[in-house]
């Protein structure tokens, strides 16, 4: 046993998870439990033990989960990991499908659209088929139908339950609906593109249609590694079970006290449809080594009611009580906030440890006014991801159709930069491009052989690109020759922006392929431009806080129809409400409060008043107290 010294960085339930964790097995952690730690220690164990890094599949929810665990393992085992397939379930069936694209109706240089470019094609396909039935009012918008479409895929089910789900006032649109489906399918098989739902369907399909496949895949994972089980859907579970199906060992860990994401189509039911499979060992790890025992006490009452029971330890003894405020109105609330959050400053807290949770972030705008009076500076997080924003999807365009010139959504991007180009020569542009049997984007360019400026401009972009054998290379002589310019000419704050096309070229300097730099950029979110680290206030959702951790927590609005919130009270869903609920009381180390306004804006329906958190809480745990300014 002297070997296994390597473990002693873990308390006992969790050295049991690590050691015992043989076949199928699921660990059910509780919040700030170090799952973290568990999955990380099982990685070394297992190289520890024999198992090579190629025979591990290890799935997370971020890609920068996934290499934080890796470097960690391969600081204490000093091997080299790089064979290790690692990442999110999206980075996983991106590398399947790259290797069978074929086998799914796929050229193996498929462009992946992240959510906007969906969104685009959907909004494309849309007016085409309302036009051609002359149809316009009341029917759903791009953003609503790309909802109702990915939550089928994702839960796998009919359009027809989508739409009752997600906008049931739709349902006479449904024949539509399906059509507008119907083509927007087509237009990505011919376009040679894929949306992040397709990546998982697609997968899964592969897998279940073709049984060499599956055999050649699943037996090459000796293990099956997954981080946060709770969060996943159907196709997910699928893709586990069919990946660990030649070996059996798969350890899944989950808080399924924390599954807060159904309107994706995460699956609470993974968990115990996991836990009933005949053989599958159990496992708890229940120490909070994040929060004081005040307010561990209190979360171990308000824990949800349909998650599977836990009863947290803590080994930070006392602390203060949490807080239960009661004020008048959301104004008064922003002013209890803020002064408490001067105070905390002055008492010495960082304001980067102080944090404001709500379930929508229309609950937060009385309290970015009253900060901003007292000019706290603060961050909100969930602004644009790096990835997301105009200028950085501009170049990647370009990239994009180097890659895969039948794209249509980045030629119309593109397109439309130049001058003397609108929306529809862009639209034309893009058809020719999709239907041309060249297969290179200045080739294409001559063929379309318009006079225009701008067409030469642009195959003479291409041109240059091509010459450049390094990626950031591509962007710097896009950028030099156009890009530049055009950012001067048309955003006043080009300088900001001009600073992040040089980040992407910093990141691009990283690879050698460019299809692996565009697939990081579109599924990982790893080489995403973190909001730097500035010490300021957070202001955030809670579903944007979970795995976070901050010295203060104030959750604000907790009012029925608030939080929990009204759609979900009225769709029923107030079990999800109370593990959203939970997620941001346990974000909370020192101090905790729970602010409850008077204001209703729901009072007519009167049964709201069965679902208020706050009449929940025990008095005996919280100090109350009543705030008049
Ligand atoms: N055995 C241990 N001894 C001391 N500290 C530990 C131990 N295990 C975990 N920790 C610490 O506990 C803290 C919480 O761990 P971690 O962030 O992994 O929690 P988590 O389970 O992911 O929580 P959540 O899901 O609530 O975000 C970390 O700072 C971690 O280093």
């Amino acid at each position: 046993m002297e070997q296994l010294t390597y473990l002693n960085d873990l308390d006992e339930e969790q050295k049991r998870a690590v050691l015992e964790s043989t076949g199928r097995s699921i660990v059910i952690a509780g919040p700030g439990s170090g799952k973290t730690k568990v999955i990380t220690y099982k990685l070394l164990h297992l190289l520890k033990t024999g198992v090579k890094p190629s025979q591990i599949l290890l799935v997370t929810f971020t890609r920068a989960a996934a290499n934080e665990m890796i470097e960690r393992a391969r600081m204490l085992t000093g091997t080299d990991l790089d064979e290790i397939t690692a990442g999110t379930f999206h980075h996983v069936c991106n590398l399947l499908l790259r290797k069978y694209a074929p086998k799914v109706g796929l050229l193996p240089n498929f462009t992946i659209l992240d959510e906007e470019d969906s969104a685009s094609l959907i909004k494309h396909v849309r007016t085409n088929v309302l036009e051609r039935h002359g149809l316009k009012k009341s029917f759903p918008t791009h953003n609503v139908l790309q909802k109702i479409f990915s939550y089928s895929a994702n839960t796998m089910t009919s359009l027809k339950e989508a739409i009752l789900k997600i906008e049931p006032k739709f349902a006479q649109h449904e024949s539509i609906i399906e059509e507008i489906y119907r083509e927007y399918s087509l237009e990505k098989r011919s376009q040679n593109c894929v949306d992040y739902d397709d990546l998982l369907t697609f997968a899964v399909q592969l897998l279940e249609s073709d049984h060499n496949v599956l055999m050649k895949e699943a037996s090459k994972y000796v293990w099956v590694l997954v981080d946060e089980f709770q969060d996943t859907n159907i196709l997910q579970l699928k893709l586990i079970e069919m990946l660990s199906s030649v070996h059996g060992n798969v350890m899944v860990v989950a808080d399924d006290a924390q599954s807060i994401y159904s309107f994706r189509g995460a699956r609470f039911e993974n968990v115990s449809d996991f836990m009933k499979v005949k053989g599958t060992k159990l496992f708890k790890i229940q120490t909070n080594y994040r929060s004081s025992e005040s307010i561990v006490k209190f979360i171990n009452v308000m824990i949800p009611g349909k998650a599977v029971p836990k009863v947290l330890k803590s080994v930070k003894p006392n602390g203060v009580k949490p807080k239960l405020v009661y004020v008048s109105d959301p104004q008064q609330e922003a002013v209890f906030v803020t002064r408490e959050v001067l105070k905390l400053i002055e008492f010495g807290f960082e304001p980067s440890q102080i944090a404001v949770l709500y379930r929508s972030h229309s609950h937060s705008l009385d309290l970015q006014i009253e900060l901003a009076k007292h000019r706290i500076d603060f961050r909100i997080l969930s602004g644009l991801k790096f990835t997301e924003t105009a200028h950085v999807k501009d170049v990647l365009a370009f990239l994009r159709i180097l890659q895969n010139p039948k794209e249509k959504i980045s030629w119309i991007r593109i397109a439309k930069l130049f001058p003397g180009i609108g929306t529809k020569t862009a639209s034309k542009l893009a058809d020719f491009a999709a239907v041309c049997p060249e297969t290179d984007p200045v080739k294409i360019l001559e063929k379309l052989g318009e006079g225009k400026e701008a067409i030469w401009q642009m195959k003479e972009l291409f041109e240059l690109m091509q010459r450049q054998s390094r990626i950031d290379a591509m962007i710097s002589v896009l950028n030099e020759r156009f890009y530049s310019d055009y950012l001067l000419n048309n955003y006043p704050d080009h300088f900001e922006r001009q600073q992040d096309i040089n980040r992407l070229m910093e990141i691009a300097s990283r690879y050698s392929s460019l299809e692996r730099f565009l697939t990081d950029l579109t599924v990982s979110s790893d080489v995403n431009d973190e909001t730097k680290p500035k010490n300021v206030l957070t202001l955030t959702t809670v579903h944007q806080a979970k795995g976070l951790e901050w010295d203060v927590v104030f959750v604000l609005s907790v009012n029925p129809g608030d939080f929990p919130s009204y759609y979900a009270i009225v769709d029923n869903n107030i079990d999800e409400e109370e593990r959203i609920f939970y997620v941001a009381i346990t974000r909370a180390k020192q101090h905790l409060y729970i602010i409850k306004h008077g204001v209703n804006r729901y009072s007519s329906i009167y049964w709201l008043r069965s679902v208020d958190f706050a009449q929940r809480i025990p008095k005996k745990l919280v100090e109350e107290i009543y705030f008049e300014g």
